[in-house]
């Protein structure tokens, strides 16, 4: 499937340039043109891939280049002021090559996480191709402001787009990883699980085909009803078939299920599929209740059959209780088998209910602050009626 994607914001920006890394390393070509927005300048200069031509500067006229401090409505204000600075790098890009974009942004932020569904709500309406959002949440320990702009964020941002796929920097540092710290690794997390759903149909020169490819229809419908989206991955080392032939004994061209190689095969994949949906998932939930899923099995072709693809397919249709579940391999020659699953439209999502629970609160908070004001405001008059009243 072929992107364009959008960093806003220091966040989203480092996850696009490390996307471009990612295509490079791996010959993936999902990535077919990449933009960095942002209101400061520095976290511009700090990016490595996108091209110089692609990183756009906005708010210019109000923080001059500094950032927005966390004001996340100051984000959105100066992305609705210099959308059409955005639009001309857009302008700039074969968008016809393109399947759908994807627009990428830490929400706890100002800069991202008030201008993404900017961005996004003017994507919608001019272009037809999905436009998808991959939401980054923020530690629940980065404190109060962070929360609350995500909470905001988040009930905007999903309403603008196709799709939001989330990635929980919180569900990574409660393992032990500091998120500070450890922006590398989470990043590089993003798009190996990312990269591998959305490489899933690209066919590079010299690369082999899937036995049962997985094109960008099908990643299309997977995510189409909009809604949340969270990940999962597990993979596992093996050898690659370098001296020939040794290997393409594992399957048999018979493939037969008696064989025990095959069989062996068809339990490893099968084992990494519920790996993958059982362990960490880009956000946190119950996949029960998943309106559509989809899963893709990379690796060496000779490690991947059909069959454990097909039984994997049907776990994950009584896990979820989903009849759209879709499947298929991704060959790439890479030391690993790898399981990615998208679990698209999921419910059960504590973290999002918290998050919700905040965006309430504070919300009754400001209308206490309100009526609190506006009561003093009042017995104000009242006072001053009062004290107002001999002189009358
Ligand atoms: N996964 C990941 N999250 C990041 C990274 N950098 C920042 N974040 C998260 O993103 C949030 C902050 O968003 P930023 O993108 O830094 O902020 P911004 O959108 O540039 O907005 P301002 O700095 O307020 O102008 C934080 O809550 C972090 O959790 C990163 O490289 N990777």
């Amino acid at each position: 499937m072929k992107l364009a994607m959008i960093g806003f914001g220091q966040a989203g920006g480092k996850i696009v340039d490390r996307f471009l890394d990612y295509d490079d390393r791996t010959n993936s070509g999902i990535v077919r043109a990449a933009i960095a927005v942002n209101s400061a300048k520095a976290d511009l200069m700090g990016l490595e891939n996108i091209p110089q031509e692609n990183r756009v500067l906005i708010g210019q006229a109000r923080v001059k280049g500094h950032g927005v401090g966390a004001d996340n409505e100051l984000g959105a204000a100066v992305a609705e002021e210099d959308i059409d600075e955005v639009q001309n790098a857009i302008d700039a890009i074969p968008t016809h090559e393109v399947d759908a974009f994807l627009v990428v942004a830490g929400l706890g932020g100002g800069t991202g996480s008030g201008g993404a569904p900017v961005l996004a709500k003017h994507l919608k309406r001019i272009f037809t191709i999905p436009v998808y959002g991959l939401g980054v949440l923020p530690g629940t320990d980065e404190g109060g402001i962070y929360t609350l702009n995500a909470a905001r964020s988040f009930q905007t941002f999903v309403h603008e787009v196709d799709n939001l796929l989330v990635f929980d920097n919180d569900s990574w540092r409660q393992t032990g990883e500091s998120v500070e710290g450890g922006y590398d690794q989470i990043n590089e997390e993003i798009v190996r699980r990312f990269g591998i759903l959305f490489g899933a149909g690209e066919v590079g020169d010299g690369q082999e085909v899937a036995e049962s490819v997985v094109d960008s229809s099908e990643i299309i419908n997977t995510l189409s009803g909009g809604g949340v989206s969270t990940v999962g991955f597990a993979s596992e080392e093996v050898e690659l078939n370098t001296g020939g032939g040794l290997l393409s004994r594992f399957t048999g061209d018979d493939g037969g299920s008696d064989n025990l190689d095959a069989a062996n095969t068809t339990n490893r994949i099968t084992s990494l599929v519920r790996k993958a949906a059982l362990g960490r998932l880009t956000l946190p939930c119950e996949i029960e209740g998943t309106e559509r899923a989809l899963l893709v099995l990379s690796g060496p072709s000779e490690y991947l059959n059909r069959k454990g693809i097909e039984r994997g397919r049907k776990w994950l249709e009584e896990e979820t209780g989903s009849m759209e579940v879709r499947g298929g391999d991704f060959p790439r020659q890479e030391p690993e088998v790898a399981a990615a699953i998208l679990l698209s439209g999921v419910t059960n999502v504590p973290r999002i209910k918290r998050l919700q629970q905040v965006a309430i609160e504070a919300q009754e908070n400001i209308d206490d602050i309100q009526q609190e004001s506006e009561d003093n405001l009042e017995s104000l008059v009242e006072d001053d009626e009062d004290e107002l009243e001999p002189l009358f």
